[in-house]
Order: structure tokens, then sequence, then C-alpha cells
């Protein structure tokens, strides 16, 4: 028996029915879809790919399993980040998983963005088809010329002219931004000069993907793998005009939203690597019962009872330390909760990609194939360590936390 503390027996049967439309439903058309995307242009959402992808999504709407990610809200199911862990572990345990049931990033953190912080005209605009899975959307930030791991760095001008607002320079590494479907992004832009402090000289403003001067210049490749037809894009911005009610809350904000959109973000992306570490266990074990060398089975021969007892206690931990963050995020001081997910941000991208290898491992050659999804989850997952900030990034929140408490001095 799975042990679920923190799940409401309400939403316990919730859970397994997303478990089991995962596993008859989304798991048997997985390699379908992906296959689909090598038949042409990659960029491109093909008919088949649509029919298999808005299918699910169109169960899974009508099931009413839908917006889990919608936390402490009227909109979804009022679950709270405890319980939602329970429900992006299963979705992380395949790649369509989140998408199937809205609840993937970027999105998830940008429909956040625009609940809390925009106004009834973006919220008609750009919420309403996100939330019914109609549209997707992107988050741009990184730059390729600064140090984007500190957003202080952040250099894209933003400059207003009259009622509207101009935008010039490059950003990449802008996920989502090569799905077709992709018609919004949220942006972070430099409004403000050295006059101002230094958190409130950024800014996020809303800008339509086809808009004027937005050139889309390549797809940045994870190891090799341009992740087509999501993308995570390098885009060149070329004096692209937009009104100034586009702002959000106003110049010099960008800070506070970015840390409003990033907690929960992140500790999304740790819950689903939990997922993708469990379901590499469980492909690790039936490996090893189901094949045998040199006269035993795989999982009898050399330290293999270790691996798999070291990978099990690996992730009870890390499931334990994402359920004491989430719990933090429960409590509504997102202070407090910070460092907890930075925690868990280091903890479980690297919990997960140790599980992968030595799955990988154990599956011999197959293992980093194409036969199994082993080798792109360990691709997938080790992006992790840089995506929402480098490891080092969150260590370094995680020690000054820890000796604020023993000094008055700025640490
Ligand atoms: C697959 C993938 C998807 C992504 N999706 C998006 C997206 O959708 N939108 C978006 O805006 N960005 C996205 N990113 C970008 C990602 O958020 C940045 O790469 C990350 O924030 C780091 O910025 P940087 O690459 O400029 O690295 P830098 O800031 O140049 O940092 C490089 C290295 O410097 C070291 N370093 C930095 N700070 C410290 C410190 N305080 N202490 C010690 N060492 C330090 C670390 O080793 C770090 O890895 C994505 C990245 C990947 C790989």
């Amino acid at each position: 028996m799975t042990i679920t503390f923190g799940l409401r027996d309400e939403n316990r049967a919730l859970l397994q029915r997303v478990a089991d439309m995962i596993r008859d439903e989304v798991l048997p058309l997985e390699q379908e879809y992906h296959a689909e995307i090598n038949k042409g242009d990659r960029w491109q959402y093909t008919e088949r790919q649509a029919e298999i992808l808005e299918g699910l999504k169109d169960k899974a709407k009508a099931a009413g399993l839908w917006n889990f990610w919608l936390t402490d809200s009227d909109k979804g199911f009022g679950l709270s980040t405890v319980e939602y862990a329970y429900f992006a572990e299963e979705m992380g345990k395949t790649p369509l998983g989140a998408e199937v049931f809205n609840c993937s990033a970027p999105d998830t953190g940008n429909m956040e963005v625009f609940e809390r912080y925009g106004t009834a005209a973006m919220k008609e605009q750009w919420l309403k088809p996100l939330l019914d899975g109609q549209i997707r959307s992107a988050y741009l930030m990184t730059e390729p010329d600064v140090a984007s791991s500190d957003a202080t760095n952040i250099s894209m001008s933003c400059v207003r002219d009259g009622a509207d607002y101009i935008l010039n320079g490059e950003k990449w590494w802008s996920s989502g931004a090569g799905d077709p479907r992709c018609k919004v992004y949220i942006v972070m832009v430099k409004t403000g000069g050295d006059d101002l402090q230094k958190h409130q000289r950024q800014s996020m403003i809303v800008v339509p993907a086809g808009t004027p001067g937005i050139e889309v210049l390549r797809p940045m490749e994870v190891y090799g793998h341009d992740d087509a037809p999501h993308g995570h894009m390098h885009i060149r911005f070329t004096d692209v005009r937009v009104p100034a009610e586009n702002i959000l809350l106003g110049e010099g904000r960008g800070f506070e939203i970015a840390q409003g959109r990033l907690g929960p973000g992140r500790i999304h992306h740790c819950m689903r690597a939990i997922g993708q570490a469990e379901a590499a266990l469980e492909q690790m074990c039936k490996r090893s019962l189901q094949r045998q060398a040199f006269g035993k089975k795989l999982a009898q021969l050399g330290a293999n009872y270790d691996i798999i007892a070291e990978c099990r206690m690996e992730i009870e931990m890390a499931r334990l330390l994402c359920l004491k963050a989430a719990w933090y995020m429960d409590q509504g001081d997102a202070r407090a909760a910070a460092p907890w997910i930075s925690q868990i941000k280091v903890v479980a991208p690297k919990v997960a990609l140790k599980v992968i290898d030595e799955a990988v491992q154990m599956f011999g050659a197959q293992g980093i194939s194409q036969d199994t999804p082993l080798a792109n989850a360990w691709t997938h997952v080790r992006t992790l360590r840089l995506a929402d900030g480098p490891d080092a990034v969150h260590r370094r929140q995680v020690a000054r936390a820890e000796l604020k408490k023993y000094t008055q001095e700025k640490v």
C-alpha cells in the first residue's frame, strides 16, 4: 500500500483515477505520439498528434480530471500543495502525463501569473483559453548575453513610447515557444536604470506570440535533441511594439511576480522528477528479474540488491523532503518556504538522475537507446539542475537560511 499522508480521503479516489487513466489510456499512446513527431515537419502539430493528445485531453476534461495544479482555488479541486504532490508524481511518470490533465510547465506558472497579477482583459484573452487547454504559452526570462541565474542581469530593453512599449533584445531557452499552439509570452524586461534599486529595474510584460518584430531564430538542443514540437527557442525581438497596458502590475514589479511564479513551478518539477524516478525503479526491478546472466537473474548479480535498495531509500527521502517543502508552501509564508523549495530543487533531480542512470545500466545497451523511455528521462531530468535556477544558486539559499540562525549580519 502506498502511504499518502496529507491526502484527504475524498481526493484518494481522484488520484487513483489519474493513475488509472495514465496506465490505461496515456501510456499505450505515448510511443505513437512521439513517433509522429519524426514523420514530417517537427514543428507542426500533425493531425494524428492532435487526435491523440486532444483526444486524451478531452477525455480527461470530460472526466473532471483537469487543472489539479490550481491549489487552494475555487476554479480547481482546491487541493493543498501537499496533495498536489501525489498527483504531480503520478503525472511525471510519463512525458505526456502533465499536459493531458492541463498541468504542464510553463503554462501552470503563466496561468498563475495571469490569475494573480493579470487584468480582467488578460484573464479573458489569455487565462481562459489556457485553463481550457486551447492554447499554450511560454515564459521568457533567460538571455544569451548575461548570467541569467542572477535575474538582476536581465537586460532586454523595454522603452515607453506613447501608448506602447517597444522591446529590443534576445531571449533563449524559451520552453514551449516552438509549439504552434503557443500564443502568448510572459517576458521579463528591463524598464529601469541604475538610479533605481537593484530589484526594481525589471518588469514583466505580456507579448502575443505573433507580434511583428519577433523572430524565432532556432531551437536550443538538449544533448542533441530539439524537444520538438515544444522546443526551447532562441528568439530575437526587434522593435516589438505592445500596448502599455500589457505590463503586469506596473514598471519595476518583475521580481515580485517572478517570486510568485517560480515557487510553485519549481516544486512541481521536483514532484514530477520523483515520479520519473519511481517509474525508472519499477523498470529496473522488472528487468533485473526477467533477464539472466552467468546463470542467475540480473538482480542477484554483483551489487544489484544494494543498488535497488539505495534507489528505493533515496526516492523515499526525496519524497518526504518534497512533501515537507509543499507543507511549508501551504502555510502561506513564501519566505519561510523558499529554503525548503531550494533544498528539494537540488535533491529531487539529483536522486532522479541517479535512479534513472542505474536503471539505464541494468538495461545494458538498450537503456541508452530509443527503445526504453530511460534515455529521454535522463536528459530531461538533467536539465532540471539548471532550469529554474542552477543547483549552486539554490544551495546558496539553503546555506544563507542556515547561517542566518546564528548571526544578525548580512550573509
Ligand atoms: C531545458 C531548459 C529549459 C529552460 N526553460 C526556460 C524557460 O522556459 N524560460 C527561461 O527564461 N529560461 C529557461 N531556461 C534557462 C534556465 O532557467 C537558465 O539556464 C538558468 O537560470 C541559468 O542561467 P544561465 O544559463 O544564464 O547560467 P549562468 O547564470 O551563466 O550560470 C552558470 C553557472 O554559474 C554558476 N553559478 C551561478 N550562480 C552561482 C552562485 N550563486 N554560486 C555558485 N555558482 C554559481 C553555476 O555553476 C551555474 O550553473 C531553461 C533551461 C533549460 C536547460
